[in-house]
């Protein structure tokens, strides 16, 4: 809401949208049972909060982790707001989860978990209402029950015409070729939009990545491409560092066998958890949670840019430090915008009765990117201020612009 506040100052917002983007539309929150795999019956929390849709359904990710309640869908939901309108999709803000760490659960417990959350939201989630994807600890296998479960519940004449209820689907079921990819590939494209507007050859520069799931894992593939040397990772399982480089394929592949961890791999040594983001680089690229660089770490970072994979990494005092210090930061909701804008082309494919080709979805979504881009870095030179705010200015008047034709249901 600081952010929020400060763009909505800067544009002068009219006072009464300031008003109703500073609420939530709705906000959802649901406990349902589940009988294990042992015959016991566990209940379970679920939270939907749906923030805005004047531009379109509430669109964002569900995510499965402890840490989830209804304080974190909030901020997540609202940020997917500005997200949207920023890439000039036609869609609001939404975000989920359930609170439970899905290592602790057998994969049928996971299934039946996501049915009965799925089907405790009821109507609440539609193919034009709100459409969930992918997030932390979420997968396309899960998409794939939702959008099964949400299915079933239909008359058998309109099933069929409701598995858009759920993007990041597997390709089988109505997925994208590149969703998987869309996030670090759109976390890429920016840094090399920030390059050529810097002057910078990204060639051998060397980067850092906290968190080495989908997006960590994506940005880490497609900088590597660029020539850029991967030296140090973090995730929940520790941090390893190489400074003549860590092959990303092969962690990749050592992950996928060691139960998604980095901790152990032979490439690279252990490093202390609290000396990540002290490591000499170039670039950071934090791809885990939200509030990992705040007033007690951002001094440490002697990186010149920071591309924000997370949602929310860098915390506003944070922020303030690295601006002052002059790092630039692409911020989140630009910098990961590509996964949104691939579950855009999902859901319209979708919808069409279409299938895209991996090569054409790649460059729908850079040349997305490109424009909100250009457009973040011109509204930050328009009202004199950072990148964020610059960001949040261009979703704000693309929404004000929406209530001001449209007026409000009286
Ligand atoms: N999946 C997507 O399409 C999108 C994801 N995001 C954001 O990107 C971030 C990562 O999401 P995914 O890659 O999808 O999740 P994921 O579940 O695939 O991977 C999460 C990674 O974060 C690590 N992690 C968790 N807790 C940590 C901690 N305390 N310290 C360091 N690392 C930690 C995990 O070990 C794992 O490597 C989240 O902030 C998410 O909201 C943003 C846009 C789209
Ligand atoms: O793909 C989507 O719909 C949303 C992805 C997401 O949750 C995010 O951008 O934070």
């Amino acid at each position: 809401m600081k952010q929020f506040n400060h763009a909505a100052d800067t544009i002068k917002l009219d006072a009464g949208i300031r008003k109703i983007l500073s609420a939530t539309n709705s906000e959802i929150s649901v406990h349902f049972p589940v009988k294990m795999d042992d015959g016991t019956i566990e209940v379970f929390n679920g939270y939907r909060v749906q923030h805005n849709n004047a531009l379109g359904p509430y669109k964002g990710g569900l995510r499965f982790h402890p840490a989830v309640d209804i304080d974190t869908a909030r901020a997540l939901a609202i940020w997917m707001t500005w997200k949207s309108a920023l890439a000039g999709l036609p869609y609001g803000g939404g975000k989920g989860g359930v609170s439970i760490d899905p290592q602790a659960y057998s994969k049928s417990e996971l299934e039946r978990i996501t049915r009965r959350f799925t089907y405790a939201l009821g109507e609440n989630i539609g193919p034009d209402v709100d459409i969930p994807a992918p997030d932390v600890n979420t997968n396309p296998q899960i998409m794939a029950w939702i959008a099964d479960t949400f299915a079933s519940t239909k008359s058998p004449s309109t099933r069929m015409l409701n598995l858009h209820v759920v993007t990041g689907k597997p390709i089988g079921s109505g997925g994208l070729k590149g969703r998987d990819r869309a996030t670090g590939f759109g976390v890429v494209a920016s840094i090399k939009s920030w390059a050529k507007l810097k002057g910078v050859d990204l060639l051998n520069k060397t980067f850092i990545v906290q968190g080495f799931g989908n997006v960590g894992y994506w940005a880490s593939h497609f900088m590597t491409e660029l020539g850029a040397k991967l030296i140090a990772v973090q995730d929940a399982s520790g941090t390893i560092y190489n400074e003549s480089g860590i092959d990303s394929e092969q962690l990749h592949d050592y992950v996928s066998i060691n139960n998604g961890d980095v901790y152990g791999y032979e490439g690279a040594k252990q490093l202390e958890n609290n000396s990540f983001f002290k490591v000499e680089c170039d670039i950071v690229i934090p791809a885990a949670l939200s509030n990992q660089i705040t007033s007690e770490n951002a001094d440490e970072i002697k990186a010149s840019l920071i591309a924000e994979g997370a949602n929310g990494p860098i915390d506003t005092e944070g922020e303030k430090i690295l601006l002052a210090k002059g790092v630039d930061i692409i911020p989140d909701i630009l910098c990961n915008a590509g996964g949104v804008t691939g579950s855009y082309y999902e859901w319209l494919q979708n919808k069409r009765s279409e299938n895209y080709n991996i090569d054409t979805v790649l460059e729908m979504i850079e040349e997305k990117l490109s424009v909100a881009f250009s457009k973040t870095v011109e509204s930050a030179r328009k009202y004199k201020t950072d990148w964020r705010t610059g960001a949040y200015c261009v979703a704000l008047e693309r929404i004000q612009q929406t209530y001001q034709e449209r007026g409000v249901f009286p």
